[in-house]
This record gives C-alpha cells, structure tokens and sequence, in this order.
C-alpha cells in the first residue's frame, strides 16, 4: 500500500474521512488577530541558505525558511537535528557560518531587539520577586513605565496577585507563566520557544499549550516553537516543519481549525509525521506545492 505521507490534498482529505476537521488552508491559517489586521502582514522570519558548524560538526546546512507574520510555527525533529541552534541564530546567540537571516526585514546581528526568548527552564533570579523578574524584559527608560509593563504582562498570564512573591513559592507551570509574562513584556512582535513546556507535566503542559495559543490570537505575535513533542506541534501550529540533515525535510500546514480536538483529524497529522521522521530513507523531500499535500 502507498505510505500516507505520499498523498495529494484530496487523496488525504478522502483517507482521512468525513469527520475529519479539514477546511481551506485560507480559512485556517486566518487567525482572528490576522483577520483584523489583514491576512499577509509581511515577513516575519528569513532564513536563507544559513549553514552552521560547531567544530567538525556541520549542525545546519544550507536551511531556508520564511514564516509569515502573525503566523505559528513548530520546528520538530530528532535530538541534536539542530531545532535550538537554529533558535539560537535567529535570536542571535549565536552566528551563522553562512547564509543569512533576517526579522521584520532587518538582518539578525547580535540579540534582536525585536525578538523575545522562552526556554525549557524559566530562568528566574530567585533574588529578584516575579514582578522584578518581569522588569527585566521591559526596554522602558521609565521606572513608572516599566512597572506597568510588567503589571500588564503579568495580568496577560494570570498572575498579577502573585506579583510581590519569591519565584520559589511558586509551581513549576507557574514559573514558566512568569517566564512568558518577561517574554511577552513591551508586546514582542517575535516569541522564539525553545521547548518551553519540556519540563512540565501533562496536565500543566496541556494547559499551558491552550494558554499560549489565547495569548497567540489575542497579541497577534509571530511565534517560532521548538518541540520534542509531535502532539504540541500539531495542536499549536499552523505549519510544522521537520529539519533533518541540517535542513528543512518537510513543511506540512496544519488543516485543522481552532482551538484543535485530538481527532481523526488530529492524529492523522501526528501519525504522517511521526512516519515521516521513522522512516526517512523511503522519502526525499517534497518540495512545496500548493496542490499537493506534501507529507
Ligand atoms: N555550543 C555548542 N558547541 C558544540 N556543539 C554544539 C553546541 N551547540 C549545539 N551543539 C551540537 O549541535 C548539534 C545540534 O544541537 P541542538 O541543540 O541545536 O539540537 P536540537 O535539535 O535542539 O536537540 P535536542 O532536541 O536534543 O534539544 C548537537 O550535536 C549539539 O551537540
């Protein structure tokens, strides 16, 4: 029999049943906040031709990318593929050994002013209370200013009344909720997510997914995750991208519309990627076509 991952759109569309949540690629990548502001806000993310090498280790190789604004997008694929470096270049923690890579149009050189980090760890100084925590992503020159700032992002996840406490007193979900407040601090038009929810349990994990997606459509930034997990990356993106040696392997849009149940639907896109990544000898990379369904 065929592998899945070879079907056309309509070929999928009848594999996947009449319960199935497909609808036009147009209708679901239009998040509210899209809809309001216009469906093509521009470029967010360029990546072009970018290699990486650390030592004799050639981590990336001649990777594209571009990922529109407004849009989310999870980057998945085996351990040490090279998902984090890649974060890192566009954050500019680290520099390319060539290609080039540009946010909003302006090239990545050094840390981004435009773009915000959230890592696995929720990196709090446990000196500082969570609303000093906060501060630290604020750019206002004013005191007065950056109080607010952070007052507003701590109340965007829920946590204003803890705002006088030590990070210690709190959960681990909770920590990673200040950990978004300090990223989404000033309203980032970029958040880059290095596995953010990697250390959570399932429970707090599920729910911290449905939270940054609200956060998501109401802010309307552009949002770059790194995930282990195949699951978070259907439930959250409107496209998932699969590195492999170095470079992209599979772009797959999710046709699923929002906030996503875990049907059919949602595990047919699980299984063809998880088959993609098991078995990438049988493939070659399908290059992008708007007709077809390139898994
Ligand atoms: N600073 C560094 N110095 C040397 N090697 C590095 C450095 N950073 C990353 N690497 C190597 O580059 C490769 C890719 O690492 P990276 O962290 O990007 O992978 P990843 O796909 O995010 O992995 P994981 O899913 O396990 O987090 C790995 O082999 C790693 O050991």
């Amino acid at each position: 029999m065929a592998s899945p991952l070879r079907k056309t759109k309509p070929q999928l569309e009848g594999h996947l049943g009449s319960e199935a949540q497909v609808v036009p690629v147009e209708a679901v990548r239009t998040a509210p906040h899209q809809a309001a502001h216009g469906a093509d806000r521009g470029t967010a993310i360029h990546v072009e031709g970018v290699s990486k090498t650390f030592g004799s280790k050639q981590v990336l190789h001649g990777l594209n990318l571009t990922v529109q604004s407004g849009e989310f997008v999870a980057i998945v694929g085996r351990s040490g593929c090279g998902k984090s470096t890649l974060l890192r270049l566009l954050a500019g923690l680290e520099e390319a050994a060539a290609g080039t890579l540009a946010l909003d149009g302006r090239p990545v050189r050094g840390i981004h002013p435009l773009a915000r980090v959230m890592f696995q760890d929720a990196r709090l100084l446990p000196w500082k209370s969570v609303l000093d925590n906060v501060k630290i992503g604020v750019t206002a020159d004013s005191k007065r200013e950056a109080h607010e700032q952070a007052l507003e992002a701590l109340k965007l996840v829920g946590l204003e009344d803890r705002a006088h406490e030590w990070p210690s007193v709190l959960s681990g979900g909770q920590r990673q909720r200040v950990s978004l407040a300090r990223a989404l601090v000033g309203r980032p038009k970029l958040l880059l997510l290095d596995e953010p929810l990697g250390a959570l349990d399932a429970l707090t994990r599920i729910e911290m997914q449905r939270f940054i997606e609200r956060l998501w459509t109401q802010q309307g930034f552009t949002a770059l995750l790194v995930t282990h997990d195949v699951s978070e990356a259907v439930a959250l993106a409107d496209r998932v991208i699969l590195i492999e040696e170095g470079s992209v392997a599979l772009d797959l849009p999710v046709q699923l519309s929002r906030p996503r149940e875990k049907d059919s639907g949602f595990s047919h896109y699980e299984k063809a990627i998880l088959d993609r990544v098991l078995q990438p000898e049988q493939l070659s990379p399908q290059p992008r076509n708007k007709d077809h369904y390139e898994i």
